[in-house]
């Protein structure tokens, strides 16, 4: 069974329908991506599935649940985690006491203790080391390059140690080197049994990563399969490039 089913999910915003009839699994411990051209209804997906929007039909179902009508913070404590498209750090605090506030959230008294008593500083160091940002742990959010504060989201994320993981186009702001790194970081988030699922512009980034990948297009699912499918399929070159091969191949053919 697969851990995250979106069941025929609909939404509509008077008369834009952003997701029609969405169906789709994502299954445990794989990197999983979540791609379409603008507009086609990634993030209302997320936010169906993470609980910030409520969808006009259908359903969500986390590990056999029903969640389609559980509130935010119950998805939470059931194991999911997420960053967001737009930054969500806090600015004015320093990196590394970001992540002590997700950690005090996930331990709540005892978390409190362990921030007073400093015994949450080596699980704070592993976490931004992690990710790759460590040196910038004394550092203030609101003063660090984007791509570290996207980092610093991740690290906030895994703080709450989720079982699937919902990251909204992770990789912008980073560079080549840290968006190779960070490939590695989902591959073996993965290898650990965790389930993420992306949504991601950086295609050779899906490509590389991603275990199995569902196309968006004007809010319908317009293909599903391995990276390899995927690039080949001409629903989705049209989609993105307005053309497929097979079109390029006829026009060849009519031209000869
Ligand atoms: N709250 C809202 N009210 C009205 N329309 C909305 C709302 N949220 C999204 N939409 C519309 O729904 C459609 C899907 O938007 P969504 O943000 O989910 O797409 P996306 O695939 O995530 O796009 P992008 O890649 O540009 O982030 C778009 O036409 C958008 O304008």
């Amino acid at each position: 069974m697969s851990l995250l089913h979106v069941k025929d999910v609909v939404v509509r915003f008077g008369g834009v329908t952003a997701v029609n009839h969405a169906n789709f699994e994502v299954e445990r411990g794989t990197v999983t991506g979540l791609i379409g051209p603008n507009g086609a209804g990634k993030t209302t997906c997320f936010n169906v599935i993470t609980g910030l929007q409520t969808p006009t039909a259908g359903r969500v179902i986390l590990d056999g649940k029903d969640i389609t009508r559980m509130p935010v913070p119950r998805r939470a404590r059931h194991g999911m985690g997420r960053t967001f498209q737009r930054l969500e750090a806090f600015g004015s605090l320093t990196v590394e006491d970001n992540v002590r506030v997700a950690i005090d959230i996930r331990d709540g008294f005892r978390g409190f203790m362990r921030a007073v008593d400093g015994s949450a500083d080596a699980e704070i160091d592993a976490l931004l080391e992690r990710v790759g940002i460590l040196d910038y742990a004394e550092e203030r959010a609101d003063s660090v390059p984007t791509g570290t504060a996207r980092l610093l989201e991740v690290a906030r994320a895994l703080a709450r140690n989720p079982r699937l993981l919902l990251l909204d186009e992770p990789s912008s702001g980073l560079d080549e080197a840290e968006t190779e790194a960070f490939g590695g970081l989902l591959l073996d988030l993965a290898a650990e049994g965790r389930t993420v699922l992306m949504v991601e512009h950086d295609m050779d980034l899906v490509m590389r990563v991603c275990h199995e990948i569902h196309v968006l297009d004007f809010g319908s699912i317009i293909a599903q399969g391995t990276p390899e499918q995927i690039r080949k399929d001409p629903a989705v070159q049209k989609a993105y490039l307005g053309y497929s091969d097979e079109d390029v191949a006829v026009t060849k053919e009519v031209a000869l």
